[in-house]
């Protein structure tokens, strides 16, 4: 009993503290005797039309540069800023879905320092009082639950391009003002693996709630990678920040890399100096930015333009009331339904974003496509159709989910044919494929008539038709299925299928072949 009660609290205490800090050392091969500690600033661009104190529009990638900058973006004297209620509203959202307090009260400051990207001297974040502290996030491909330290609200810069042939640096201002969540994680990343995982689970679910694109191609999301090591046992080594990480691939390689030069370095008597380090993906190296001594003074002080930001209850609950299903739960449920993790993962893949050009959410895309068809119909059937057939399809077509014209009354009633035996499952892919060339919306029972693709008992005699057809078209083939070698039946079911442009049943044309070679010759 004391022992249950003991291993009950244990299993709370780890659970509420986070699962690293109670974790036991496992050793990495790569660095045998080495521990690896790593915890990541994330800068979320909001997904908002607007920008976070100016009601210019959030630019696009394409945008020409310096098309969507207001006075008060550009700081023109006597600007001031108001705070667009969408940005908080998202930052909520984020909140609640990374289970962190939203605080009743939060404020904004000014963070100074010169650049020429940056047009008032500061930027404006939450470093005093941040919108919302201690959320949690439970990874994808492990059981880790890494802990959120706080989420911040913040504006973006501007971005400043150099060419070093012409010695001029080119500024475009659309990107300052918009809208960023920092979201600060406690150190509880263990290898660049699971920092990966972090990544990756935190871009599924703030595209889920819809609260940023999170892509970090194209510079909507972007970490900065703190990386340390010690020996087991002992306490954590000093960090060394990693910037300008533009993909998960690459961050990973940036955690090895920089691990194994602080082991080096460590291992050669030397310390780890606090810095903040760049990446070369060329070299795949981490190089020196700037020292904590050379770190600026921020002069952080409270935004005298801006009072503090109260979010009663009320707001808190009717945001929560309205948020979507969330990665996890989506995943579990379909997983209920007797999918396969990796079926739930194609499906999930699609909504949030990863099929290229797709900027879906979470439940108006294949799942919920999935969750139609599957309502009175096998999930694993549906599943197999939509990720097999009507995917590879798309594929082949090179076009996305997104394109798809197929509706799920059309992709429902040629299931329900297929599996009532009415049509073969190769006539099914013949009508899937017509259905997706003419783009047309005639059901699949109507093009099965056109086609003459319905099975038995109406085309009984054209089965033994097409049998009899290729035992004569195949002789030596029918001599050697004659004498029990079943390889070369499945040659013969082939030819049946060749001529019956798949709308023969193929057992039912084996055993018909079967009975037939098995009667005496005349
Ligand atoms: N020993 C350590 N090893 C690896 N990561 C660490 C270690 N100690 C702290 N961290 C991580 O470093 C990050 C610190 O971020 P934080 O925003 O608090 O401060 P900062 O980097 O000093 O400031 P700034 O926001 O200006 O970059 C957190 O993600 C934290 O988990
Ligand atoms: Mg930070
Ligand atoms: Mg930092």
């Amino acid at each position: 009993m004391q022992v249950r009660t003991t291993a009950c609290l244990f299993s709370r205490f780890t659970r509420y503290r986070g699962a690293h800090t109670l974790r036991g050392h496992r050793e990495d091969p790569r660095w045998p005797g080495w521990a690896v500690v790593v915890g990541i600033e994330v800068h979320a661009q909001i997904k908002s039309r607007q920008k976070l104190f100016s009601n210019m529009l959030t630019p696009e990638p394409s945008d020409s540069p310096n098309s969507l900058v207001s006075p008060y973006d550009a700081a023109f004297p006597g600007t001031l800023p108001r705070l667009n209620p969408k940005c908080v509203e998202l930052g909520v959202r984020t909140a609640i879905a990374l289970n962190a307090e939203v605080q009743p009260r939060s404020a904004f400051d000014r963070k100074h320092y010169f650049y020429s990207d940056l047009p008032s001297g500061y930027q404006i974040t939450q470093h005093y009082a941040p919108i919302a502290t201690g959320g949690r996030l439970p990874l994808s491909n492990s059981d880790t639950v890494v802990r959120i330290t706080q989420i911040q609200l913040e504006q973006d810069t501007g971005k400043s391009t150099t060419d070093a042939r012409r010695r001029t640096t080119t500024i475009d201002l659309n990107r300052a003002g918009t809208g960023l969540m920092e979201i600060v994680s406690e150190p509880d990343l263990r290898s660049p693996e699971e920092a990966g995982d972090y990544v990756r689970t935190l871009q599924a679910l703030l595209r889920s709630v819809g609260s940023s694109d999170g892509n970090m191609e194209q510079g909507s999301f972007r970490c900065d990678v703190n990386v340390s090591v010690h020996r087991p046992g002992s306490p954590h080594g000093t960090r060394c920040e990693i910037k300008n990480l533009n993909s998960v691939k690459f961050m990973m390689v940036a955690i090895t890399c920089e691990v194994l030069r602080q082991i080096k370095l460590l291992e050669g008597g030397l310390s780890v100096p606090q810095e903040t380090r760049g990446f070369n993906e060329d070299s795949a190296e981490t190089y020196a930015l700037r020292s904590k001594e050379d770190a600026p003074d921020y002069r952080y002080m409270p935004d005298p333009n801006l009072p503090p930001l109260l979010l009663d209850k009320a707001f808190v609950s009717s945001i929560s009331s309205r948020m979507p299903e969330l990665p996890h739960v989506t995943r579990a449920r379909l997983m209920s339904r007797g999918l396969s993790e990796r079926d739930a993962d194609v499906l999930m893949a699609i909504d949030m974003g990863r099929e290229v050009g797709y900027d879906g959410v979470l439940g108006q895309g294949a799942v919920s496509y999935f969750d139609v068809v599957s309502e009175r119909r096998d999930p694993k059937v549906v599943v197999n159709w939509i990720t097999h057939e009507l995917l590879g399809q798309l594929a082949v077509r090179h076009e996305t989910f997104k394109e798809n014209t197929m509706t799920t009354e059309q992709l429902g009633e040629l299931i329900d044919l297929v599996q009532s035996g009415k049509i073969t499952g190769t006539s099914g892919k013949t009508i899937l494929r017509n259905i997706l060339t003419s783009r047309s919306h005639v059901m699949p029972s109507e093009l099965a008539s056109e086609l003459s693709l319905f099975t038995l008992p109406e085309n009984g005699d054209e089965l033994e038709k097409w049998c009899l057809n290729a035992i004569e078209a195949l002789p030596e083939q029918a001599i050697a299925a004659r004498k029990g070698n079943t390889n070369v039946l499945n040659r013969l079911v082939g030819h049946v299928m060749k001529t019956s442009r798949g709308r023969a049943d193929a057992k039912a044309a084996r055993s018909l072949l079967q009975k037939l070679l098995n009667q005496p010759e005349p």
